[in-house]
This record gives C-alpha cells, structure tokens and sequence, in this order.
C-alpha cells in the first residue's frame, strides 16, 4: 500500500483501481448520488468542543442540512440543541442520538464529521465510509498505525470523500510554498520542522468512580480498552492517556507534523526509522504522555522531520506552534502561509513572496463539501493518504518514547552519531531544560530506542520490532473492533 501523495493524479495512481473508477465516475458505494444543486445532509458526532466548530463551519452554509447531532453524553446534546438554532440561524431541523450506530443506518444522510476523542476516529471513519457516508474526521485520524491503514484501505474500496481536519491544508499559502520546494524553484528541504509548545497545566489525580448517569460510558469508550472511568478521561483529559489519545505530539502536533510531512518529496509516505527523547517534568498528576519532547524521523531518501513539543510553562517560555524549512543550500524558511527566508552567509531574514499554491478553494469546511458534490476524493484538503501518513509519523516517533528508559537528565543521555543536525537540534532543547527549567540530575529524561520501520508493510522491522509491533494496534472492545485491511 503506496499512499504518498495529494494531488488528484497522485491520489489515482494511490487509489486501488475499484476506488478509482468509483472516483471517476463520481458515484458512491452506496445511496444517493450528490447532484451540484443537491442538499448535503450531514451528522455532526461529538460536540462538546470541536464539534461545535463543525456545526458552525458546516451548518450555516445553504446547501448543507444539519439532520442529526450525536453525542455519548446526553447532557451535551441537551446544551448543545439550545444553541444550535442560534448558530444555523433556525435553518435546521436536527434530531439527536447517542449511537452512531443508528445514524448511519439512515439512508438520507450523505456525509458524517466527526469531532469526538482520537480513539474513535478510525472506527467512525471506516463504519461511515462502509455505509457509503463521505467523512470529514478530526485529526488525528487514528489512534493507531493498524486503524489508519484500514480507514486508507475503506476509502479505497467504497470510494467516498475523507478529508483531515488539518485546517492548513486549505491555506494556498503553505500549499505555495510546498510546491516551490517541490518543483526545483526553491532547493530541496534537508529537515522539515515543527512545534507544538503550547502552554498546559497538569490534571491532577482523579480516583476511579462511576461514571455520571447522563454519560454513555460503553459508548464513549467504544473501541478502547480502559480499566475504569474516572473524571480525568472526560471531557478533553483523555489527550494525555495512551488508551484514548496521543499525546501533544498527534494532538496539536497532528498539524505540524503533517505540514512538515507535506514539505517533503511527494512520492514518500513514512519514515525508515525514528526516535523519541523527553518525559513528563514538572507536574505531579496521573498523565501518561510526555509534556517534553524531541523527536526525529528520517525518510527513505535521507530528508528529516524534526519535532518538539513543550507544554511545560517554565521560564522564559516560548510559545511555538509552527514549522521551519530548514533546506538542503543552508537557507532557514520560517512563517506560516506567508514567509521569510535566511539565506546562507547571512544572519538576515528577508522576505519570500511565492505565488499560492493549489488547493481546493473556500477553507476547509468548503472544501470538504465541493469534494462531496463533485464526487472526488481528490478534491479533499488533507485527503485520507494525507492523513494517514501525517498520523504515522507521529505514532512511530510515540512508539519510540512509549518503549524509551528512564536516564539521568544530562546531554549525553542520547547519541546522534555522526548526525550533526540532530544533535545541535537536541541540544537546543536540553540547555533550555537546564537553564530555564532548572533541570539537573535528580531529573530523568525518557529515552526511546531508533525504531526501524519498513514503509510498505507498516510495520516495524530489526531491534526492538517484537514490543514496537505490539503498539502498531490497540486492542479493541467486543462490538467494537477495528476490521482488517481484508475484511474492511
Ligand atoms: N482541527 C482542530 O483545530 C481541532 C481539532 N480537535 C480535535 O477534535 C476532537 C475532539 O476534541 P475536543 O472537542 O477538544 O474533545 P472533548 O473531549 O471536549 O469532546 C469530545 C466529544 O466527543 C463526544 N463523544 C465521545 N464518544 C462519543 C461517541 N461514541 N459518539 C458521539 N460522541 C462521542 C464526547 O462526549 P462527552 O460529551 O460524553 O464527553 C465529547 O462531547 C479531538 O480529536 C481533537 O484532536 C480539537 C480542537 C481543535
Ligand atoms: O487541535 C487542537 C488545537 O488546539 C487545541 C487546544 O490546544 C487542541 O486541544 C486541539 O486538539
């Protein structure tokens, strides 16, 4: 499964020859087909947060229909229909349900946006996409690297739309410079970059208790396995649990790792090996996932991806929540849609004005529905192999970080070799720790072993591969199990 590309020439050559003749012809797997002066009828799943995003971005545009809002907490939906008539301005005549299960048996709805915790969103995606719904799906599309392959290999088969809430997609801005840095007008990228350092708090400890009457708890887990409920898990806490979420690096980080991704040659899909280094400083509480990270990652043909995460607000914090190019001629590329270069020789920056790229017009929650009335996957902002391999990334360098050993916090906790770049990147990290963070020895960094990772089969290969391949998929509760690539 070769899934490395986004254009629509690209994404037939990726797409299975059924995918693609259902693409071309614009029909779907099942149901109705979508005319340009149709109406798209929509449900919006999960809407405690996000989702109310989607249910303003989707429902006040004038060919789209809000039939249902689905939610696990019976609350939520309650508070959620009191305002949805002031944000569609009444246009809309939504049901509620708790069960997806339900709504994708109703043959009058067309597409699903999904907007509930990661560990759900290959499910959603792959039920939605078995039912013939198109599917607008929050990153990270998956919680693991099994799930992503199946919601890849659905789309596939049944043909429908599967866009990534990775809103930069959609920024002609970043697909212009992209296109530069593919096509020869810029030199080639040597380490794509990025950054998800945000400031957070800790959560605390929160003891096991029954979960609230007005919660779905069954449903809310759905497919992962959890021990017992307490009230860290719900709302949003479930991020920095392993069972439900992935971290800051495929939260947050989900949309830098894909733009970086997106900077790279075209044709690649994963990294051939990757490490993590990092740990969870500063907060007492009960999160599982790092709050400190640098993570690196190096593609078949030699280029990189570089990642830090810092949520840790300690002195002189600097929030980053960005990319940089750092290119193969010594050039630094920074900015986001719009940019500034730093040309070899010279301690300057000056500005890069690029033509925009190429994306499907209108922002993302347009886009997604041109692609719906078109009939064409293509056209998606972030499509599925986009997204699949944006989400890989990030679960490989996590893999690395979730076999790591604990070592003394001191500079030589890791090796890099002959790999200058890294080390100084690393190094970087580390004297902030120190200096601002006042790490010393008492502390422990997390260090993750290299990880090999064979990009066609998705699985890891050589030292380490045994316990690394345990984490390529989740368990999953009964009634609730991800199907195989075979079976989807
Ligand atoms: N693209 C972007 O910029 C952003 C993307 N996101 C993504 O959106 C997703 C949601 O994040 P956020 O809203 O912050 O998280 P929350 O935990 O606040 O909300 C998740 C919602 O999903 C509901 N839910 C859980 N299970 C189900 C189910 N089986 N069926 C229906 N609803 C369910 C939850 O129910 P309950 O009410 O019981 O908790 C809750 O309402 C995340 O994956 C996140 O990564 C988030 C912010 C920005
Ligand atoms: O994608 C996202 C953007 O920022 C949010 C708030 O920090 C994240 O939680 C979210 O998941």
């Amino acid at each position: 499964m070769s899934t490395g590309s986004t254009t629509r020439r690209h994404f037939l050559q990726a797409s299975s020859a059924v995918g693609a003749s259902l693409l071309l012809t614009g029909t779907r797997a099942s149901g109705r087909v979508i005319g340009a002066n149709d109406r798209v009828r929509m449900a919006i799943i999960g809407v405690n947060s996000r989702g109310k995003a989607h249910i303003d971005g989707f429902g006040r545009m004038k060919d789209v229909d809000l039939a249902y809002i689905v939610d696990a907490d019976e609350n939520v939906l309650a508070k959620t229909m009191s305002s949805v008539d002031k944000a569609t301005g009444g246009n809309h005549n939504c049901k509620t349900e708790t069960d997806i299960r339900k709504v994708l048996e109703d043959p009058s709805i067309d597409a699903i946006s999904i907007a509930t915790p990661n560990h759900w969103h290959s499910l959603m995606t792959i039920w939605g996409a078995q039912h013939g719904k198109h599917v607008y799906v929050e990153k990270p599309m998956s919680h693991d690297i099994a799930e992503g392959r199946v919601a890849v290999a659905a789309q596939e088969k049944y043909g429908v739309v599967i866009q990534h809430g990775t809103q930069r997609r959609s920024d002609a801005g970043i697909a212009g410079l992209h296109e530069a840095l593919q096509d020869g007008r810029l030199p080639k990228v040597k380490i794509a970059y990025g950054y998800a350092c945000k400031p957070r708090r800790g959560i605390g400890f929160k003891q096991p208790s029954t979960p609230p009457s007005n919660l779905h708890w069954d449903l809310w887990k759905g497919p992962a396995v959890i021990d017992e409920y307490h009230a860290n898990l719900v709302p949003y806490n479930w991020h920095w649990f392993w069972p439900t979420g992935n971290g800051e690096l495929n939260n947050q980080g989900t949309h830098q790792l894909d733009v970086a991704r997106w900077a790279l040659d075209p044709e690649l899909t994963h990294p051939v090996r990757a490490m993590a280094i990092g740990g969870r400083f500063a907060w007492d509480d009960q999160g599982e996932t790092p709050n400190t990270m640098y993570g690196i990652a190096e593609y078949p043909n030699g280029q990189y991806l570089m990642f830090n995460v810092r949520n840790w607000e300690h002195k002189n914090y600097k929030m980053e929540v960005t990319n940089e190019y750092y290119l193969e001629d010594g050039s630094l590329i920074v900015g986001e849609g719009r940019y500034k270069i730093r040309r070899p020789g010279s301690s300057e920056f000056e500005p890069l004005d690029l033509p925009r790229g190429k994306v499907t017009p209108g922002g993302n929650w347009r886009a997604f529905i041109s692609a719906v009335k078109a009939g064409d996957p293509s056209m998606a902002n972030g499509n599925v192999h986009d997204a699949h391999n944006a989400c890989v990334v990030g679960h490989v360098i996590n893999n690395s970080y979730r076999l790591g050993e604990e070592v003394p916090f001191d500079e030589k906790a890791v090796k890099f070799g002959d790999n200058a770049d890294a080390a100084e990147h690393f190094l970087r990290l580390h004297e902030m720790l120190k200096k601002d963070g006042g790490l010393t020895h008492d502390a422990n960094y997390t260090v993750g072993p290299w990880l090999q990772f064979d990009p066609e089969t998705e699985r890891f290969v050589g030292d380490h591969a045994d316990e690394a391949n345990v984490l390529v998929k989740d368990r999953n509760n009964t009634g609730f199990e991800v199907p195989s690539v075979e079976n989807v």
